[in-house]
């Protein structure tokens, strides 16, 4: 039998546009599979009138007040897909403390806050999951969890900030300038909103910081 998940989502930027055009994709299959109807009740953005890259299944709510979200008693999961830290801790930290499990892009604020939004999942019987954080389209840390549970992870490397992978690859291979590059890779999607913590290796620090929470991974980092 299927069951029906009331989803929230806060953001519908890149990722959370992202989100909406897989889940209507997938919809057929998810239900096929997992026995679950993902039903995206609420989305919250900043401006109401910005044109938007996808188009809202038929029924689901736009607002501009992501408190609304957070605290509707029919919303069982919530996406957390804004970025920032600030906001988004307190709408996570509303989320989980109203019983809603949390689903999250945000690397920034797990890593520096991740130890305390998981200690309150844990306390409130609520999930956070955080894998689309890191590497999300490989995936890595339920990799590392599950497949890997009786290994200690002594090291990892590849590309982990794929700005700067695009603005390396654009200059050196064809010979474009460094604005020039980093501007198709933010009309790419690749970079950020805000690309300082892409070119400054922040993005990359804060990934690894987020695999700690592995217990197969290194624990001596932080953010
Ligand atoms: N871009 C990427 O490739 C990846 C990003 N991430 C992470 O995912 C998260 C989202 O990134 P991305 O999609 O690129 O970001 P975007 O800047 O593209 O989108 C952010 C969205 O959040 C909305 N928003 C911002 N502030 C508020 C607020 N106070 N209340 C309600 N909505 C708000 C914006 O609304 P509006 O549209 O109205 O302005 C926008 O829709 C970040 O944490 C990022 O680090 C993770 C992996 C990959
Ligand atoms: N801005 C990030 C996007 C994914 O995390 C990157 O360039 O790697």
């Amino acid at each position: 039998m299927t069951q029906t998940i009331e989803v929230g989502m806060l953001g519908l930027g890149t990722v959370g546009s992202g989100v909406v055009a897989r889940l209507t994709r997938a919809a057929t299959k998810i239900e096929q599979t997992q026995g679950l109807r993902l039903h995206l009740a609420t989305v919250a953005v900043h401006h109401l009138r910005a044109p938007r890259a996808v188009q809202l299944p038929v029924g689901t709510r736009l607002t501009d007040d992501w408190q609304q979200v957070v605290t509707d008693p029919r919303i069982q999961l919530v996406i957390e897909v804004m970025g920032t830290i600030a906001t988004a801790k307190a709408a996570i930290i509303a989320a989980l403390t109203h019983g809603k499990s949390v689903v999250t892009a945000n690397k920034d604020l797990m890593a520096t806050n991740g130890e305390q939004l998981i200690a309150l999942a844990q306390r409130q019987g609520c999930d956070l999951f955080y894998e689309a954080s890191v590497a999300g389209g490989i995936p890595i840390l339920r990799t590392l969890t599950d497949s890997y549970a009786t290994d200690q992870v002594q090291r990892v490397a590849g590309i982990i900030n794929g700005t700067a992978n695009y603005i390396l690859t654009a200059m050196t291979s064809q010979g474009q300038s460094y604005q020039t590059a980093l501007t198709a890779a933010q009309q790419a999607g690749y970079a950020e909103a805000d690309p300082t913590n892409d070119v400054t290796g922040l993005d990359t620090a804060y990934k690894l910081v987020d695999c700690k929470f592995n217990p197969n991974f290194w624990t001596n980092c932080s953010a």
